[in-house]
This record gives C-alpha cells, sequence and structure tokens, in this order.
C-alpha cells in the first residue's frame, strides 16, 4: 500500500495535541502519513462559565464533527472521556487507544496534604462527580469551581485559590506534572467518569472502509474498548452528559468484564453503586444491564432531581 495521508482534528490544548500526536505516532508505525489538524470548540472559547452552565452537549466536540463530515479532516481525536454516549448516525468511533491509570489524582504543592486532614480546605474542581463524591465521603472539605485547561488550573493552583486540585491521572501524566501528584484517590470512592484514561479515534461512516479498517487496526486496543463499551452502553441509558455525576469503571481479565457503576446526587447524599459482571461479548449488555439496576435501586429519583437542578442553574 502506498504511504496514505490522514488528517486527524485535534482541539488546540496541550492535552489535545498530546493525544493527538499519541494518534498520530501509532499511525506512522502503520506506514500512514498523519497530518495535525487544530480546531477551536465552544468549549475553548467559552472559559468563564462553568460546564454546568453552558450545557454540556457536544461542547467539545461539535466542530471537530463538523469536519469529519465536510471530509476537512479524516478523523478526529478526542478524550473518551468528554465524548457523548451516542453519537449521530453518520458518526462513529473507531477505535479505543489502551487505557492508561484510571483513577483521580490529588495535586498540591503541599506534599502532607491528605483528604482525611479534618480542618475545613478548599479543593478546586468543575467536575460535579468528584464535587460530590467529596461531599459524600470528605464533607469537612470545601470545594470551588475550576475550568480551564490543565495548565489554567495548575496555575490557579500555584495562585493559591485552593490548597489542592482533583485530576484524572492520564491528564496529569501526559501533561508531565506527576511531580506534583500527592495521592492517587482509591477507585472505590472516587469511581472515574466513563472513558476516563483512553483516547477515541471518531470517523464518519461515510470514510473510505479500507481507510477507516487500516487506522482501527492500528489504534483499537481491544480490552480497553470492551470495556468502554459497557460503561458507555451505561452512560447512553443514563443519558448522562459530562456535568451529571454519573460514574462507571470496567476493567476485563481473563475475558470477563467486571463493572462497577452508579451514581450521585450533587450534594453527596445520595449515591447508588452497584458491580456486574459478565463474558467479554456481552459487555453492551452488560453496561444497559447496569443502568436497569442502578436507576431501580433509587438511581431514577436521583437523576430526576440533578436535572431539575441543572435546568435551574443555566437559567440564572
Ligand atoms: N474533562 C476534562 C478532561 N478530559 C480528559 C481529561 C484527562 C484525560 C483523560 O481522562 O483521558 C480531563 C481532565 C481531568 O478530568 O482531569
Amino acid at each position: 500500500m502506498n504511504a496514505q495521508t490522514i488528517r486527524i482534528g485535534t482541539r488546540g490544548s496541550a492535552l489535545a495535541l498530546w493525544q493527538a500526536h499519541h494518534i498520530a505516532a501509532l499511525l506512522t508505525k502503520g506506514g500512514l502519513l498523519p497530518q495535525i489538524v487544530t480546531i477551536e470548540t465552544k468549549g475553548d472559547k467559552i472559559l468563564d462559565k462553568s460546564l454546568a452552565k453552558i450545557g454540556s452537549k457536544g461542547v467539545f466536540t461539535a466542530e471537530l464533527e463538523d469536519g469529519l463530515r465536510d471530509g476537512s479532516i479524516d478523523i478526529a481525536v478526542h478524550s473518551a472521556k468528554d465524548m457523548q454516549s451516542q453519537l449521530p448516525e453518520d458518526l462513529e468511533i473507531i477505535a479505543f487507544t489502551q487505557r492508561e491509570v484510571t483513577n483521580d489524582v490529588l495535586i498540591s504543592f503541599n506534599k502532607t496534604i491528605s483528604l482525611d486532614d479534618q480542618h475545613p480546605w478548599v479543593v478546586g474542581t468543575s467536575s460535579t462527580r468528584r464535587v460530590a463524591m467529596l461531599k459524600h465521603y470528605y464533607p469537612h472539605i470545601k470545594t470551588v469551581d475550576m475550568r480551564g485547561n490543565l495548565q489554567t488550573r495548575m496555575k490557579k493552583l500555584e495562585d493559591g485559590q485552593c490548597e489542592a486540585i482533583i485530576l484524572a491521572f492520564a491528564g496529569v501524566h501526559r501533561m508531565d506534572y506527576d511531580k506534583h501528584i500527592v495521592s492517587r484517590l482509591p477507585l472505590d470512592k472516587f469511581t472515574p467518569a466513563v472513558g476516563q484514561g483512553s483516547v477515541a479515534v471518531e470517523s464518519s461512516v461515510a470514510l473510505d472502509a479500507e481507510k477507516r479498517s487500516i487506522i482501527r487496526n492500528l489504534c483499537n486496543h481491544p480490552d480497553t474498548e470492551y470495556c468502554l463499551l459497557s460503561e458507555r452502553a451505561y452512560l447512553n441509558k443514563l443519558q448522562g452528559g459530562c456535568s451529571i455525576p454519573v460514574f462507571a469503571l470496567a476493567t476485563l481479565h481473563n475475558n470477563i468484564v467486571n463493572i462497577t457503576g452508579g451514581i450521585i446526587s450533587l450534594n453527596g447524599k445520595q449515591l447508588v453503586k452497584k458491580t456486574l459482571q459478565s463474558p467479554a461479548e456481552e459487555a453492551v449488555a452488560l453496561g444497559q444491564r447496569l443502568s436497569e439496576e442502578v436507576l431501580g435501586a433509587g438511581g431514577d429519583t436521583i437523576l430526576k432531581e440533578i436535572r431539575n437542578t441543572l435546568k435551574d442553574i443555566r437559567k440564572e
């Protein structure tokens, strides 16, 4: 096969560019000629509002998806975590890269700080999931909203707007901030967001079938894909955007997928969480079953309350 040029669409943040270069390296290894095309999204432009206020649907993806449709890019690269659970019919995810460590981490310049320190102190995070989990497990801790890319958040921490921030290990590691990690938060309390740690490759269904299959073969990590399909099936049934504190983590051993997922109220008071397992081939059905169990155990009421609250926040 002649070397083929593949245009990779990405957001312009340092983390997004890392991800695009990661995909580019996998494609280069396979003999393709990747080209990186930077595209700005609504989520990059609006920095003065919380994600809960903007509304999360496609805020970091819509402009990239336009590029896939008009053919100006062949593939778009995203943090799997930032992708809507249901894509438009003309687009599809063709690969999920091998997952990084999935934990959230506590970042601070104070190396002795611990969430167990009982005096009231301030953690910066813009994630409703992390805020709710802090309220649930560590009610003495106060939170401040902290949006912006990783560099901006690190700067806000440096400026003393809070004593620590919580971030995904994956992004911290990719941006080379490991030395500021104070601790990895335990997965049983801080179950990550769906997709955390993996990079997703999206294409139009109209993209040349051979090109799509070559790209998939070079980028997709099958074990990760089973896990993410299960988590995303769960998320899809809950119709949770990234401002809804829904969480799930699937792992795969000996062809068995084990998934833990749930939902937590915004104030952290109500938490529903379940664990299920199935053979890998039934990963999607497993995620769907998890959603039924979580909704049936009170998750439906929590979800309704959250939707009402977020509606009110957006009206402000
Ligand atoms: N929501 C922003 C976002 N999207 C992906 C990552 C980190 C990388 C990843 O999880 O793949 C982050 C930052 C964070 O949550 O700390």
